[in-house]
């Protein structure tokens, strides 16, 4: 009985990508041609820290990306792509201008379970990548379903502006101070009221401020009397 329903209402749903951060510490990742898309994706994997990104390109490494090249976890190899260079991959992205190649690479990919980005053809990818804007932990990540990618840049830019240095100084502030938190044993209601108030309350207009008396005004009225000894080191080379 359920199964009809289970059919019609999958066909009703609209595709939708599903958002995770994933993990590239220690992984091996492959990038197969390094033209002006590809260099933007070598650069954007690189900031995650893998083992390893074996890029593959015809072309022999030009001075624009010596910069990346630098980098001692690029490896470069001047030749055509190889099935086999899938092998051992935790991420794979083609960026040649070669369609063919791109679906073939994409087919290696979907049967051996890797994931796989192909700038071209958004159909064939298994995740596509978004526009991404950093402040220290602070990570947020646009996209557009792949319906403008000229839009998620235009709203990364727009969230370049608004999110600026001191919401990176204030993460940095919370995440010192939860571990404190939790640290005292009280049950989960009663940290995350704490958690909300904190972060509900001026703190961040105080650290834009650079109000540091401010800033230690607040905690002092919101954080619990134990944690009080705490404020200076919470606040080292913050603010
Ligand atoms: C599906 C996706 C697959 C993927 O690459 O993962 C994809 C696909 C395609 N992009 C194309 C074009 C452009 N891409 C950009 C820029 C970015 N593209 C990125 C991601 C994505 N691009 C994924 C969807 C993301 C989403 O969900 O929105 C960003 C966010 C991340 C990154 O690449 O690192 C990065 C901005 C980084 C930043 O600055 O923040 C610009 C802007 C510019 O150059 O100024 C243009 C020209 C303007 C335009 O076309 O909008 C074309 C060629 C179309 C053609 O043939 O003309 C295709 C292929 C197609 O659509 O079939
Ligand atoms: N996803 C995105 O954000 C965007 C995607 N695109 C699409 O991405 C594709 C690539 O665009 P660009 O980087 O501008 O092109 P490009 O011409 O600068 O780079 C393609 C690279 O692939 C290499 N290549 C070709 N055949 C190869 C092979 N057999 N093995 C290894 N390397 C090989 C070439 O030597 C070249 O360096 C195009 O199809 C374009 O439509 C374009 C703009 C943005």
């Amino acid at each position: 009985m359920g199964f009809p329903f289970v059919g019609s209402f999958a066909k009703m749903m609209p595709m939708r990508y599903y958002p995770i951060f994933i993990k590239l510490t220690g992984q091996e990742c492959l990038v197969v041609g390094a033209g002006q898309v590809g260099r933007r994706k070598i650069a954007s994997l690189l900031e995650s820290g893998p083992a390893r990104v074996l890029v593959v390109d015809t072309r022999p490494a030009d001075e624009e990306l010596r910069e990346l090249l630098a980098n001692p976890c690029v490896d470069y190899q001047t030749r055509t792509f190889r099935p086999e260079d899938v092998n051992g991959k935790t991420l794979v992205i083609a960026s040649t201008d070669d369609e063919d190649l791109n679906w073939t690479i994409s087919n290696l990919c979907r049967d051996k379970g890797i994931l796989c980005n192909i700038v071209d053809q958004p159909e064939k990818c298994s995740f596509i990548v978004p526009a991404v804007h950093r402040q220290g932990d602070l990570t947020l990540a646009v996209s557009t379903g792949g319906a403008s990618p000229a839009l998620a840049k235009k709203i990364r830019k727009d969230l370049d502006e608004y999110f600026g240095r001191h919401y990176g100084a204030f993460l940095e502030l919370m995440s010192r101070i939860r571990p404190l938190v939790i640290g005292r044993g009280r049950p989960t209601f009663e940290n995350t009221a704490l958690f909300r108030e904190l972060v509900d309350s001026d703190l961040l207009e105080a650290m834009e401020r650079d109000d540091r008396e401010g800033v230690v005004e607040i905690l002092q009225r919101i954080l619990p009397q134990e944690l009080e000894s705490h404020i200076e080191e919470l606040l080292r080379g913050l603010c």
